[in-house]
Formats: C-alpha cells, structure tokens, sequence
C-alpha cells in the first residue's frame, strides 16, 4: 500500500440503473487530513457514490481506489468506517447503554463487551470522548436525543480508529441548534485526530464553513475546491456548478 497515495481517488467514473445515467465521468481525489463536504441536489447520485466506493454497488465503469488500491483488491476495511443517515432512527426501546452500543464498534456484538480487554475499554471511552459523550456512558440510548444518538454512532464508527470517516447526511433528525455543535465536533476530529473525513449532505448552507474541500456533485463533479472560492463566484457560476436548484436549496436551510 502506497502511503502518500491519496486516501480516495475516484477517476472515469459512471454509473447507470438500467437506462439511467446516474453519474457521469466523475473525477476528484481526497487527500489525508481532508474535511470534503459532498453536496448535491435530491437524486444528484451522492448516495449512488457513496454505495460505490464502499464496495456495495459494483463498478461499471471508471476506478475507485482507496489508499491507493483499486476497490475489487482493497481488503483493509477497518481503515473505513461509515455512518449512515439511519443511524439515528434507532429502536428506543432497545435496551443497551451508551457504552454498549460503542462496544459495538469493536465486537460487532452487543453482549460480548464483557469479554474487551483494558486497551479496549480505554478506546470506548476515548472514542466517547471524542465525541463529547464520555458522561453519558452508563446512560440507555433509548433516552438520549437525536444528536446525542448520533455523537454515539460516530464514536462507534471511531472505536476502530477509522483512517477514513464517510458520514451520510449526519444531521438528518438532529435538532437544528445542535447541527452547528455537530460539525464543530466533527471538525474538532478532524485537526485532533487527522481522521480524513467525507460528509455527504444536500445542505449547501452550513457545511461550507467547516469543510477544507467542496464538492458538489450533479451527476458529475461540477466544482471540486475551497468553500470560500465557491462563495465568490456570481449566482450563475453557482448553478452551472451545482444545478438549477442550487438556489432553493441554500434558502431552504
Ligand atoms: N436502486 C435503484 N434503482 C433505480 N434507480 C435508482 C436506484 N437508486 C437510486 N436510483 C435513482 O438514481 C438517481 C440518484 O439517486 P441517489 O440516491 O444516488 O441520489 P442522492 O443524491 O443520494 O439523492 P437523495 O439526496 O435524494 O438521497 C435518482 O434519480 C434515483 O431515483
């Protein structure tokens, strides 16, 4: 494995269900350390990407490689970790504490972490921490907020210390005085931890001020760079690189 390879190359990307064409010649690459916001309309194909690099669409056409090894050779998952948007729509009946669930992380299983060792114990608590959850270790997942749900899930997702964080529209149910708080958190990982992290979400407006790299995606890649040059360009420049509704869409947050 190349270590200076980018963490993420996508190159000659397409993708078609049937007779449509869900991504086209999709190109970017994402560097160690990155923060990369991923946006784009509703059925701009995020989704589709995100499935494709992590394996769980096979590739048509073009090549994803990730630390520098194509995706159908790629065998070093625990370097990946994903967290998806349902996360958080978790049962609140069920019945496992907050260090249980992130326990999870680690064994797979809910019940097996009797058996963790001190090393593990210490990464659950770290990851918790991480996250800012460390006192609500004992605490049942059934009882705390959307937000606070998904601050465990990503500490679960970081209890294997993940060189890469993919999150898919992490935000979705948490309150919207928290969201601010979330990417602060997420960002805060990010420099602290170096976890090179890819957030999807269709929320144009707040992610660019956290974010190191854009990219907004319509099909293709139709602006890959710094948030604040994005920012500058004219309205028209902006729809031609995110769509036609670029415009709904940053007024809708
Ligand atoms: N399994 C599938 N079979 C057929 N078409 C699909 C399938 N999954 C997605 N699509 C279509 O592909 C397009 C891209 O969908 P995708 O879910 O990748 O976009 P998205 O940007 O994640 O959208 P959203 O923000 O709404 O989740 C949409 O038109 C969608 O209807």
């Amino acid at each position: 494995m190349d270590a200076s390879a980018p963490v993420l190359s996508v190159q000659q990307l397409d993708y078609k269900y049937e007779q449509q064409n869900v991504l086209e010649g999709v190109n970017f690459t994402i560097q160690q350390g990155s923060f990369a916001g991923l946006v784009g309309p509703n059925g701009s194909g995020k989704t589709t990407l995100i499935q494709l690099i992590l394996g769980l669409l096979r590739l048509q056409k073009g090549t994803i490689e990730l630390f520098g090894t194509p995706i159908h050779k790629f065998k070093n998952w625990n370097k990946v970790s994903f967290v998806s948007q349902k996360a958080n729509t978790f049962n609140r009946g069920f019945p496992a504490t907050v260090y249980e669930v992130v326990s999870m992380g680690l064994t797979g299983k809910v019940g097996y972490f009797r058996f963790l060792n001190k090393g593990h114990k210490a990464q659950i608590y770290r990851a918790l921490e991480n996250v800012g959850m460390r006192e609500y270790a004992d605490r049942n997942i059934g009882d705390l907020s959307g937000g606070q749900q998904q601050r465990v899930f990503i500490a679960r997702s970081l209890v294997s210390q993940p060189e890469l964080l993919i999150l898919d529209e992490p935000t979705v149910g948490v309150d919207t005085e928290n969201v601010e708080r979330f990417y602060k958190m997420l960002a805060r990982l990010n420099e602290k931890e170096g976890i090179t992290l890819l957030l999807v979400s269709h929320d144009i407006g707040t992610i660019t001020s956290y974010v190191s790299d854009l990219l907004c995606l319509n099909k293709t890649i139709h602006y890959h760079g710094n948030p604040s040059e994005f920012h500058q360009k004219s309205d028209d420049e902006l729809s031609q690189f995110y769509g036609h509704s670029m415009h709904s869409i940053s007024h809708n947050h």
